[in-house]
């Protein structure tokens, strides 16, 4: 029997501008330390998955985003926990990013974006995005 905690849904944005992509860097001290992610957070009780990506986002980075295309969920166990990583791209309607609860912001190239350490539960994200860039450039 797998015992380990779900904590639920959890949002998170794919970001582009002028090109590139903004990754967040996890701090010390927290689950999956120092790992880059895609901004986000815990859907909490009684809101939509939009609703919550937009609270979080204003929460952490101080930004307003539109919340766009949707990608494939991922369902996902670490060790100690698991969740539903719901992946949306999204654009920023307001505000420039500043850092509250990372340790470290990054506008990265597309192409660059492997070589950051991303948590386990992001790689079929980072696989459905590249296909989608593929198919936008073909
Ligand atoms: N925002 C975000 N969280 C992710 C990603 N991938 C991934 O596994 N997660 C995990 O999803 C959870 C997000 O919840 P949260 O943002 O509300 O939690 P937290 O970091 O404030 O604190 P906690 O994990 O210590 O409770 C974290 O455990 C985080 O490690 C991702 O790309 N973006």
């Amino acid at each position: 029997m797998n015992s380990v905690k779900h904590i639920g849904d959890v949002v998170c944005a794919i970001i582009e501008r002028n090109g590139r992509i903004l990754i967040a860097q996890r701090p010390e001290g927290k689950s999956l330390p120092l790992k880059w992610e895609f901004p986000g957070g815990k859907v909490e009780e009684g809101e939509c998955a939009p609703e919550a990506l937009r609270r979080e986002l204003c929460e952490e980075l101080g930004i307003t985003v539109a919340v766009r295309h949707p990608l494939t969920p991922v369902r996902y166990a670490y060790e100690s926990f698991s969740l539903r990583l719901l992946p949306f791209l999204c654009e920023i309607e307001s505000g420039e990013p500043i850092l509250h609860e990372h340790c470290a912001l990054a506008w990265v190239m597309p192409e660059m974006i492997d070589s950051y350490d991303f948590p386990a539960a992001d790689i079929p994200i980072l696989a459905e995005y590249r296909l989608l860039r593929s198919g936008r450039t073909a």
